[in-house]
Parts: structure tokens; C-alpha cells; sequence
């Protein structure tokens, strides 16, 4: 289970969150919406470990990941995608992807990228966990393809590959359908329930398209400038005054 427990971010002039707590269970995939600025990528980032929580805690599994580096998170089995898809340009996609693998390695990342000697057997597991990853969301066509020419959306794709690739036991994906087309959203959301249902991992999705957003948690965390506004199962949200008032309606 993650548990957030009063958590508060001040950055100098900006209260970005104000005493979240909140819990998500294993195998629960779940939303978190709400008006910019309300403070969604900044709860992200304290579980991820690139935002330092003024105070409260995170805790995955029982184990404290506010104080630690991101690396060490990543090492606890939590993956991230971000807003914007942040490859390595000039790889191939395949050598993106197996970056996200790499915590399963014995080896390091950029050992791993420029396949320094006696990494054979290492590579191949790795190599096997990207195939999979790619092949979950449909870019496994890609594999050999330089990152720089792909589209907006494939990239994005391979960035969601990526964090999958490292098998994580907490997903964190920050607007995985910004910048896909109708159809390649439709196709997302159908690899992702796929993907949770055979996998059990546990996460939490930001996204701005509520129709993909809705089909794909099993409930949605609203928050309002850095508060918990309220939480509960999709349809419930849609409806709720309070939410229409405060995001819906905006
Ligand atoms: N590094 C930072 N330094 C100062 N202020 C920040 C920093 N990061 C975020 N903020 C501020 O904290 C508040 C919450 O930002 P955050 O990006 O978490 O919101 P969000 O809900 O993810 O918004 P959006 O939907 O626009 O991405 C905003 O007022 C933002 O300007």
C-alpha cells in the first residue's frame, strides 16, 4: 500500500499542497485531477522524490521514500512517466526503453546504453523486460527506430514503455494521453486495463482527458488548490457538485 500522511509543500511564496493524506492499495489504479496549479504534479514529484515535502511522509510497503534519492525510490519499485516524454534523443527506442529496465540490471543505465563488455546476459534479461514493456503499448514495431522520428504521441508511448519496463509495483504517470491522437488514446486505454489486469501493479494517473481517465481507475483523488477536495469512484466525481464547481466547470 502507498500511504501519503499530511503531506505539505511550500515552495518559498507557494503553498502547493496542504495536508494531503491518502492511501492507494495494492492493485488499485487511481485518478488524480484537478484545475492547474492544483498541486497534482507536486504530490507526483513527493512520491517520485524530485519534490522534498516540507512536512508529512510517504510510505510504500511500510518503507519511508520522503527522505530518500530518487534512484533509491526507483530501486523500491516505483516508476514515473512525466509531462513532457523526456527521451534520450539520438537512441534508438529500444535503448530508451531498457533505460527504464535498468534497475533490474546488475549493471548501470549508461553502461547499459553503450553495451560496455560483459554484460551479455544482463542485456538479454533486460532487453527482454523493454520487448515486453514496448509490446504493451504497441511500439514494439519501433524498437530500432532513432526516438527523434517518432511522432509526438509514439514518443510519449515509449516514455509509458519505459517506466513499464522496470516492472514497477507503483506506476506514477503524469498525463499519459496529452498529445496522442483519438485513436492512439483509444488504443492506450485498452493496453494499460490490459496491462493492470495482468500485472496487479498499483498507480496513480494525472490526466486531463476524463473520458480516458474514467474508464481506466477504479476511483479519482480531486484536488483543489493543494487540498483534497474529495474521492471516490468515477461516476461519483463526474457527478459531485463540488467537482464541477471547482474543475469541471472551469
Ligand atoms: N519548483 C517550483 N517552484 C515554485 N513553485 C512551484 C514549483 N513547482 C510547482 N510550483 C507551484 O506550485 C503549485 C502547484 O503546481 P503543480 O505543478 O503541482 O500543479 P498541477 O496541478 O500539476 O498543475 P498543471 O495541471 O498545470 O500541471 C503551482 O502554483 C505552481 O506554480
Amino acid at each position: 500500500m502507498l500511504e501519503i500522511d499530511g503531506l505539505d509543500v511550500r515552495f518559498r511564496g507557494v503553498h502547493a499542497l496542504r495536508s494531503v493524506t491518502a492511501r492507494i492499495d495494492e492493485g488499485a489504479v487511481v485518478g488524480l485531477i484537478g484545475p492547474n496549479g492544483a498541486g497534482k504534479s507536486t504530490m507526483v514529484g513527493c512520491i517520485a522524490g524530485t519534490v522534498r515535502p516540507t512536512s508529512g511522509s510517504v510510505r510504500w510497503r511500510g518503507t519511508r521514500l520522503d527522505r530518500l534519492s530518487t534512484e533509491r525510490i526507483a530501486g523500491h519499485g516505483i516508476a514515473r512517466t512525466y509531462q513532457h516524454a523526456r527521451l534520450f534523443h539520438g537512441h534508438t527506442v529500444l535503448d530508451n526503453v531498457m533505460t527504464g529496465a535498468h534497475r533490474l540490471g546488475t549493471h548501470g543505465m549508461l553502461r547499459a546504453m553503450v553495451r560496455a563488455p560483459g554484460l551479455r546476459r544482463d542485456e538479454i534479461r533486460l532487453r527482454d523486460h523493454a520487448e515486453e514493456a514496448m509490446a504493451a503499448v504497441g511500439v514494439g514495431h519501433l524498437a530500432a527506430a532513432p526516438v527523434d522520428d517518432l511522432t509526438a504521441g509514439q514518443q510519449r508511448l515509449v516514455a509509458v514503455a519505459r517506466a513499464l519496463s522496470s516492472r514497477p509495483g507503483f506506476l506514477l504517470l503524469d498525463e499519459p494521453a496529452a498529445g496522442l491522437t483519438d485513436a492512439e488514446r483509444d488504443v492506450l486505454l485498452g493496453d494499460l486495463r490490459r496491462y493492470f489486469a495482468r500485472h496487479r501493479g498499483s498507480a496513480l494517473v494525472i490526466e486531463h482527458h476524463l473520458g480516458f481517465l474514467m474508464e481506466l481507475v477504479s476511483d479519482v483523488i480531486v484536488l483543489v488548490r493543494g487540498s483534497v477536495l474529495t474521492r471516490g469512484a468515477p461516476d461519483a466525481v463526474r457527478a459531485d457538485p463540488a467537482v464541477i464547481e471547482a474543475y469541471i466547470g472551469v
